[in-house]
């Protein structure tokens, strides 16, 4: 015997009805029980006509809807296949309903009955389409015995045994259709066994029939190891335990209702779940011996739940307390989904679903009024909008370390754990969390214990030379990357006046196209909200531009859970407080800040230098050449070209600012000398720098970058005897920046031959870096320090930098 129960959405019209009557004939080899659930949506519409019933409401057209419905599946079934025999009774559903709409109230022995309508409806269809098979229409009335109450009845599975095996006897047949949810009291009263039950039922049935399999028929091909519609790389899983199942069935996989373990388990009944629209796929097996190596199988979560915290001084110690609490609950029939409680005994905390948040509140405001009176007991604590997300699996006990990278995880996706649980078998690790960041949660544990494929999430902000070249390289590495089971998207692009953002990911092709049309400027909040939209954990803000306003953005970027890469040297060197605020900001977030490219372009200056001082190194003297455009104009001014003819050439090289008066003013190597000097725990401003200008004082001032470049060449002269007279010396002109004791300037140097920065040119830079552990010789850094290509590759490093810890 089989037992093969097909679901609503397996069910929902004529065409649906028609697939599975082919697919049962195909499977058709020993006997089998179709458990049937309502067509899809009915069940909705019958709870929807008895509400209004109930509320004296006039639901003729509720009415029209459902029997139109049926009528038509029921004209359609009759047209190729006969009529049908047992058409279940409307005439009496509506006379029921209208006896609801008279005294305005719905008792549950009516309920039961209207909301049950349905399966009799599908069962009714399917056997005429498998009139050919004799199939025999078994009343679950007669099978399943129920006790409690009409509305989410339990079963009592030794009398459903003995009421199986004599319907059977009764009726021999190979083909058996029977309708699910439903069932009857010992006084043959109809019951229903809660929403979704047919799973249920049809266990109960394989457990009653010790059946050879039970089969829930869906609409998806199993278990997956999260659910498939938030994450995209979610895999079915083959095998699992009953207990396994079972915890996930609990904390949220919805392919399974919850109660349709237990029947299986006790009766060894293997259970597979298998879809109904591709049913050649391997299910989801779940049965006694299905352990894996495999030490986490899936990751369920739960949402719309609440915590109640009761708590007070009579909690500690006193013998009874959480026995009077979970009475209470238990009496008003409210669900305990979790709990914890402190090691103290100061208090119990439990999740409830949000549906049953008033009642459990009024349960325990009842059973301790006495205690809450006598200062016992403090008012009862709520927390809203929580989830639950759980990692499950048989393995996990065999393993070290899964619950530490569980809340690294839930920390990693900026989620504030709010209480856990964990199952003494080792099978199940909960934990409670906020539930708006539920699917960020399951989504970054998911990879970090299924696809290892660590993502960066990239929006980048300025597409001039280096963030243009930076998406050149991104798209040149995509390849490595994949090598390197990197996934690095490109999430949006703006510059100054458009933003454009695409969920799919940024084509390389056309962005330049997509961003140019675009109506939109950065706004914070929007990407925030398009972060939050595609649930992405790892969001990195990446500033190619040179602009004040969005540097003073960056701490909001971080407390936007962004981490945030910077070419931009605007923020290193704003004012000391702001600085502060920054590495607080990276702290309170866990998000990263990184410049590398700040100093010295793409060499690793700042690495080097925040590894020697954090390790307790301490800078003596600084000294060294900082700006790659000085470095090739005075390299060129040495080879007879003008000031003017340098400039363009640094500029045209992509080593100067976007502003080349920014270097030629001394103001970049500023920055730079200034960012040196706070990694050696300097508290500086940019004001304390002393700097030496290229510029004549006021030299171009208020006018445009092309109206400078014009009138650059009146400079040429005077520049030009300078060079000559170092030249007569024997000295070479170059522009440095040093920190000694305590002092940091910035300006020319006319340096001999003997010098160390006389051969450092063509954009070169050098820095010396004499510290307590690197002297009476410094520690050197040297090499290309500007240009678009070394900057975008530094940026590319520092983008790589916020997946490590
Ligand atoms: N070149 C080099 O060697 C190095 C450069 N850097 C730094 O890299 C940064 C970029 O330099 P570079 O590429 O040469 O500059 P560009 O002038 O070529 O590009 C700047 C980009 O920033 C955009 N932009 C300006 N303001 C905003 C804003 N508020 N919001 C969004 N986008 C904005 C501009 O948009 P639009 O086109 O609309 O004006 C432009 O796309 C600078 O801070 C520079 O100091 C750092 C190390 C080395
Ligand atoms: N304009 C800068 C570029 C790097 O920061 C320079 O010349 O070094």
């Amino acid at each position: 015997m089989r037992v093969l129960k097909f679901g609503g959405s397996s069910l929902a019209d004529f065409a649906c009805l028609e697939q599975v009557a082919q697919l049962v004939k195909a499977q058709l080899k020993d006997e089998m029980l179709l458990v049937l659930s309502a067509p899809g949506g009915m069940t909705d519409s019958l709870v929807a006509l008895a509400s209004s019933a109930e509320q004296g409401q006039d639901f003729s057209s509720l009415w029209e809807a459902l029997t139109s419905r049926c009528n038509e599946l029921k004209a359609a079934v009759e047209k190729g296949y006969g009529p049908i025999d047992h058409w279940p009774n409307f005439e009496e559903l509506k006379n029921k309903l209208d006896g609801v709409s008279l005294i305005k109230c719905c008792p549950d022995q009516v309920r039961a009955f209207v909301i049950s309508f349905g399966e009799r409806v599908s069962v009714s269809l399917m056997q005429r389409l498998l009139n050919s098979h004799k199939a025999v229409y078994l009343e679950a009335t007669s099978c399943v015995a129920s006790t409690g109450g009409f509305i989410d009845a339990e079963v009592d599975l030794v009398a459903s045994k003995t009421r199986f095996q004599a319907a059977l006897k009764e009726k021999p047949a190979t083909i058996y259709i029977m309708p699910g949810f439903t069932a009857s009291n010992d006084k043959g009263e109809l019951t229903t066994l809660g929403r979704n039950g047919s799973d249920y039922s049809a266990a109960i049935a394989a457990a009653c029939l010790e059946a050879d399999v039970c089969q829930i028929w869906t609409d998806v091909d199993g278990v997956y190891s999260a659910d498939p519609r938030y994450i995209k790389k979610a895999t079915k899983v083959d095998f699992l335990s009953y207990k396994e199942a079972m915890e996930l069935s609990y904390f949220g996989a919805k392919v399974l209702h919850p109660k349709t373990i237990l029947p299986c388990a006790k009766a060894g009944v293997p259970c597979e779940i298998k879809n109904t629209h591709n049913p050649d796929a391997q299910g989801s097996l779940i049965g006694n011996d299905f352990s894996s190596d495999e030490p986490v199988k899936a990751i369920s979560s739960l949402q719309d739940l609440a915590m109640l915290t009761v708590s007070g001084p009579g909690m500690k110690g006193k013998v009874g307390m959480a026995s009077k609490v979970f009475n209470a609950l238990a009496h008003d029939n409210v669900s305990i989904v979790l709990i914890t409680q402190s090691s103290c005994e100061f208090s119990i905390s439990f999740c409830v679903h949000e549906s049953d948040l008033a009642l459990a509140l009024t349960a325990l405001q009842t059973a301790f009024e006495l205690e809450s009176q006598a200062g016992l007991i403090e008012p009862v604590q709520v927390q809203r909008n929580l989830a639950i997300v759980t990692l499950v699996g048989d393995n996990m006990r065999a393993h070290r370390g899964l619950a530490a990278k569980f809340f690294a995880s839930l920390s990693q996706a900026q989620v504030n754990i709010v209480a856990i649980a964990q199952d003494s078998t080792e099978s199940a690790i909960s934990a409670v969390i906020d539930g708006e960041l539920c699917n960020d949660a399951v989504k970054i544990c998911h990879e970090n214990f299924f696809t290892h494929v660590p993502s960066i999430d990239v929006f980048l902000l300025g597409c001039g030379l280096v963030g243009q070249e930076l998406i050149s390289q991104l798209e040149r590495q995509q390849a490595w990357l994949e090598k390197r089971n990197i996934k690095l998207n490109l999430y949006g692009v703006a510059n100054s006046r458009q933003l454009h953002l695409d969920s799919e990911g940024i084509a390389f092709s056309d962005w330049q196209q997509k961003l140019a049309v675009s109506e939109q400027s950065f706004d914070l909040k929007l990407v925030e909200q398009f972060v939050k939209q595609n649930h992405l954990v790892n969001p990195v803000l990446v500033d190619c531009t040179s602009s004040d306003a969005l540097a003073a953005q960056y701490v909001d970027f971080l407390n936007a859970g962004f981490h945030v890469v910077a070419a931009n040297k605007k923020a290193t060197t704003s004012s000391y407080t702001y600085y502060q605020d920054l590495i607080a900001a990276t702290q309170k977030n866990n998000r990263k800040f990184l410049y590398e490219t700040n100093v010295g372009a793409g060499l690793p200056v700042i690495d080097n230098l925040q590894s020697l001082f954090g390790a307790g190194d301490e800078l003596l003297e600084f000294s060294g050449i900082l700006s790659g455009s000085l470095s090739y104009m005075f390299g060129a001014l040495q080879d007879g070209l003008s000031l003017s003819e340098a400039t363009i050439k640094a500029k045209e090289s992509g080593f100067t600012e976007p502003d080349p008066r920014d270097d030629l003013s001394g103001t970049d190597v500023a920055r730079k000398l200034l960012i040196i000097a706070r990694e050696a725990g300097m508290k500086l401003e940019l004001s304390d720098i002393e700097v030496e200008s290229v510029l004549p004082q006021g030299f171009a001032e208020g006018d445009s970058i092309d109206e400078f470049m014009a009138k650059l060449p009146s400079l040429d002269a005077d520049f030009n005897a300078r060079i000559e007279q170092a030249a007569s010396e024997g000295k070479v002109l170059r522009y440095v920046g040093t920190i000694k004791e305590g002092h940091c300037k910035v300006g020319i140097e006319a340096v001999d031959s003997s010098h160390a920065l006389n051969v450092i040119r063509d954009g070169e830079n050098a820095l010396a870096i004499l510290s307590q552990y690197y002297q009476p010789r410094p520690f050197v850094i040297r090499g290309y320090g500007a240009g678009s290509e070394v900057t975008a590759a530094g940026v590319f490093a520092d983008v790589l930098k916020t997946l490590s810890r």
